[in-house]
């Protein structure tokens, strides 16, 4: 199969879609690979690298798009990308078509064969998804910790406190892989946890490991808002696959946070978890609504592309290397976990919470 990746062209996303180290399995296998100039260049992968693994570096993005069978990408197509989405392309790559109607309906009318990362699903977890939440828990503790200083506009208090005074209370709304992975962080910088979840298998894992330094409740109504509101930080890590995000962090509950307290809304890509969450991005991240910083970067592992770009392609390497060497129709019935992957197939949505987001049709496969 003819594949390629191109430059991202969201505001400051520094991560890119094959590695020198990908494009050499690709290669291996039989196929021919395209790179666009300069692609890989903020992961600290040189023109010169994808050559020597066996790319053919094309100048411009538009080449590289006409020229592939599948384009392997990372952040989904924006408005002067949609001009390429064409009927039989495959496009493999974050999506989040719940959050986004323009991109779906553009992917529908062009019948873009469109496998999203965040869907495709194996034994219940989310493999090409788990990479980016490992990243983006893992840091959305350290910019909650960051914005709660004073100069940001944050309450000013530090994370850990110091000996005699106290620390500062953080509060985890859904303990999957970003809860978790917050959690990790938020235990190690000495802040005093809560962590949520309708899932008492995974309170319960919680519980074994972390024991009495950490305080897990389960996401009742009540818990959640009490949690909330004594919360210095919060974190909105809960996800429905392939579903809009629930509003479970209720703008009702700001006036009885303390001022300058933090929300780092880490489900805003799926639309966020805040009633009044919208998309920023990593030079203007924050903004201040009755007196609480939301933090709501929606493509926050493209801030340390040096780890993202590797975690994120070692995790879509095999189904990719399965796309290309079987094709995307026998892939998708050899492989149940590509199957929930596809978002959009000949012009139909396959997908059921994308479906239901803009209630449209679905197909199911
Ligand atoms: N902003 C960014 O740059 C990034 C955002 N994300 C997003 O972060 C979100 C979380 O992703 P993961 O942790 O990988 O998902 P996950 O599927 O591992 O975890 C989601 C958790 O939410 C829980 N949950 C569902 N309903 C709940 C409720 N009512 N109350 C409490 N918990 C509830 C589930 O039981 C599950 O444990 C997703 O929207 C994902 O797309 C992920 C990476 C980067
Ligand atoms: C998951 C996602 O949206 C990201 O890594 O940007
Ligand atoms: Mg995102």
């Amino acid at each position: 199969m003819i594949i390629g990746t191109v430059k991202e062209i969201k505001n400051l996303e520094f991560r890119v879609g094959l590695t020198p180290g990908s494009v050499k399995e690709y290669v291996s296998h039989g196929h021919e690979v395209y790179v666009e100039k300069g692609a890989g260049i903020n992961s600290g992968f040189p023109d010169q690298e994808y050559v020597d693994a066996g790319a053919t570096i094309l100048k411009t993005a538009d080449e590289v798009w006409k020229k592939v069978e599948m384009l392997i990408k990372v952040k989904e197509p924006l408005e002067p990308e949609f001009k390429f989405l064409r009927e039989g392309l495959i496009l493999y790559t974050y999506l989040h078509l719940a959050a986004n109607e323009d991109l779906t309906y553009a992917l529908l009318k062009a019948k873009t064969q469109s496998i999203a990362y965040e869907t495709i699903e194996e034994d219940g977890t989310l493999p090409c998804l788990k990479p980016m939440s490992e990243v983006a828990g893992r840091l959305s503790a350290i910019q909650g910790a960051k914005f709660l200083e004073k100069p940001f506009g944050g309450s000013g208090i530090l994370i850990s406190g110091v000996p005699g005074v106290e620390r500062a209370k953080a509060t985890i709304v859904g303990a999957g892989v970003v809860g978790e992975n917050a959690l990790k962080m938020l235990v190690g910088m000495g802040a005093d946890v809560t962590i949520l979840d309708i899932n008492l298998r995974k309170l319960t894992y919680l519980d074994d490991i972390y024991s009495n330094t950490i305080q897990t409740l389960y996401s009742s109504k009540e818990n959640l808002e009490l949690a909330i509101k004594r919360a210095d930080l919060v974190i909105g890590a809960v996800l429905l696959p392939g579903a809009k995000a629930p509003k479970l962090i209720k703008r009702a509950y700001y006036k009885d946070m303390k001022p300058g307290s933090v929300i780092v809304d880490v489900a805003i890509d799926q639309g966020g978890s805040t009633e009044v969450s919208k998309p920023t991005y990593h030079d203007n991240p924050i903004y201040e609504v009755d007196g609480i910083i939301h933090y709501t970067v929606a493509n926050m592992p493209g801030a340390v592309p040096m780890t993202s770009t590797k975690a994120l392609t070692n995790a879509t390497l095999p189904y990719g290397l399965m796309i290309a060497d079987l094709g995307l129709d026998m892939a998708l019935n050899r492989s149940r976990a590509l199957k929930l992957g596809i978002n959009v197939y000949n012009g139909e949505i396959t997908c059921p919470g994308v479906a239901e987001a803009f209630n449209l049709p679905y197909l199911k496969l």
